[in-house]
């Protein structure tokens, strides 16, 4: 099982690669690494599993955090309407976005940062995503909110983009007014 040693930590050059397409029917290996770390995100917010392999409770994890350059990721979150969203996905891409931004009041984090960064980590709002699931489903999902959120945050890793890429400082807002 993904424990938090397999996590890699920000300053590696693997997470800012951008992250190789993966070969469709997935490889059974593909299939395995996809299903493990499903099963870490489910773990990490298990309260025994968690305590017992000390897992930080995570939402998401993306194939460049465990050092495998391939576009896949699993999620694990539950919608503002209580509506579980469970699974990994391969090659996901967004398809369509709201022009509407919106952002968590509290920033980001990420399970490959082991610091606090302050700041607001604007994305869109809306997001339509396609992708193909660990049943080899071909699969277009309409997301709005944490969900997308986090949506966002994962696929960022595929193209080697950290939150905090994101977060846009007073200066460079003042330089924005300025110009
Ligand atoms: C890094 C960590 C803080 C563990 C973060 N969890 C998280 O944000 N949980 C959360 C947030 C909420 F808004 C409401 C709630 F119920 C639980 C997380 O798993 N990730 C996954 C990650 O690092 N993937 O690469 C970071 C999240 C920040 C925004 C989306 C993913
Ligand atoms: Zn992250």
């Amino acid at each position: 099982m993904l424990t938090m040693k397999d996590i890699v930590r920000e300053g590696d050059p693997v997470l800012r690669k951008v992250a190789e397409e993966v070969s469709l029917p997935a490889s059974d290996s593909d299939k395995k690494t996809l299903q493990d770390m499903l099963d870490f995100v489910i773990n990490s917010q298990d309260p025994e599993i968690a305590e017992k392999y000390q897992l930080r409770p995570g939402v998401g994890v993306a194939a460049p955090q465990i050092g495998i350059s391939k576009r896949m990721f699993a999620i694990h979150v539950e919608d503002e309407n209580g509506q579980l969203y469970s699974m990994g996905l391969f090659n996901p891409k967004v398809v369509s976005h709201s022009i509407e931004e919106t952002h968590l009041d509290g920033g980001e984090g990420c399970l490959s940062v082991d610091r606090d960064i302050p700041g607001l980590v604007p994305r869109y709002s809306r997001i339509t995503v396609k992708g193909t699931n660990l049943e080899g489903e071909e699969v277009t999902l309409r997301l709005k909110g944490l969900v997308s959120i986090v949506f966002q945050h994962e696929l960022d890793h595929l193209n080697g983009i950290m939150f905090y890429d994101r977060i846009e400082g007073f200066t460079d807002k003042l330089k924005k007014e300025l110009n």
